[in-house]
């Protein structure tokens, strides 16, 4: 599903990472940890196109991800990627059910029921019809969460996605996010300063300055994920 092997990143002349690999497959719930600053919203990032490695491979759904063009890209996100990014970035003109719908729209698939169903799940079932700017922030990661899962995509990159939330909310996110993974047979990489998010995972990456801290941190040179 998504391999990594020796990827660097700097920004200008300050390194943000070097030497990641690691290895991701279908059905797993992988958590990633590290101090503030490591660059773990980098790789995130990086691993979804939206900002380049320096080098290093990086596979995808069987697809080297630094090769392709931005079409390509952009289509490989649409279809095989659901991301909850750290800052929401829910569009304030639409309605929370647009907003969620827009996965499967760009897809030309719409689906309100699936719609629902998902708003419902993160229990925002009532506020279909709100504007962003009249949600919390709580809320409005909901809605993150929600345009990241409704178009049951193969890979979900979430990028703290329980941070805001209160703790019964908190779980019922990530219980959300662990039943994509099992039901529909997703992977998730889950970015997380939380010992209790992280020990839900099947394993737990530390990404270091110098590469990822893991059992697995070498992954073996084997056909792309
Ligand atoms: N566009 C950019 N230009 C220059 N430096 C950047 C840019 N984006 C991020 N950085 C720097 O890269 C480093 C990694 O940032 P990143 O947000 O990936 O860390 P993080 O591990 O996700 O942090 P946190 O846990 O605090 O969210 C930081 O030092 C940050 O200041």
């Amino acid at each position: 599903m998504l391999r990594l092997r020796g990827l660097r990143k700097a920004y200008d002349l300050q390194v943000v990472f070097d030497n990641v690999s690691l290895q991701i497959h279908p059905g797993e719930f992988v958590a990633l940890t590290g101090e503030s600053g490591v660059g773990k919203s980098t790789l995130l990032n990086c691993i979804a196109g939206l900002d380049q490695p320096d080098s290093g491979e990086l596979w995808l759904s069987g697809m080297s991800v630094r090769e392709l063009a931005e079409p390509q890209l952009a289509k490989l996100r649409r279809e095989r990627l659901g991301f909850v990014f750290q800052a929401f970035h829910v569009l304030p003109h639409l309605s929370v059910a647009d907003n969620v719908a827009l996965p499967l729209l760009l897809q030309g698939r719409a689906d309100g029921a699936r719609v629902q169903q998902v708003l419902d799940a993160v229990g925002l079932g009532s506020l279909a019809g709100r504007m962003p700017a009249q949600l919390s922030g709580g809320q409005l990661q909901r809605v993150a969460i929600a345009r990241a899962l409704v178009h049951r995509p193969p890979l979900i990159l979430a990028d703290e996605p329980s941070g805001n939330l209160d703790p019964d909310t908190a779980a019922r996110i990530l219980d959300l996010l662990q039943e994509q993974v099992r039901q529909e047979g997703a992977a998730c990489l889950l970015v997380t300063h939380s010992r209790s998010a992280a020990s839900r995972a099947d394993r737990v990456l530390t990404l270091t300055a110098s590469g990822m801290q893991a059992p697995d941190a070498a992954a073996p040179a084997c056909l792309p994920a």
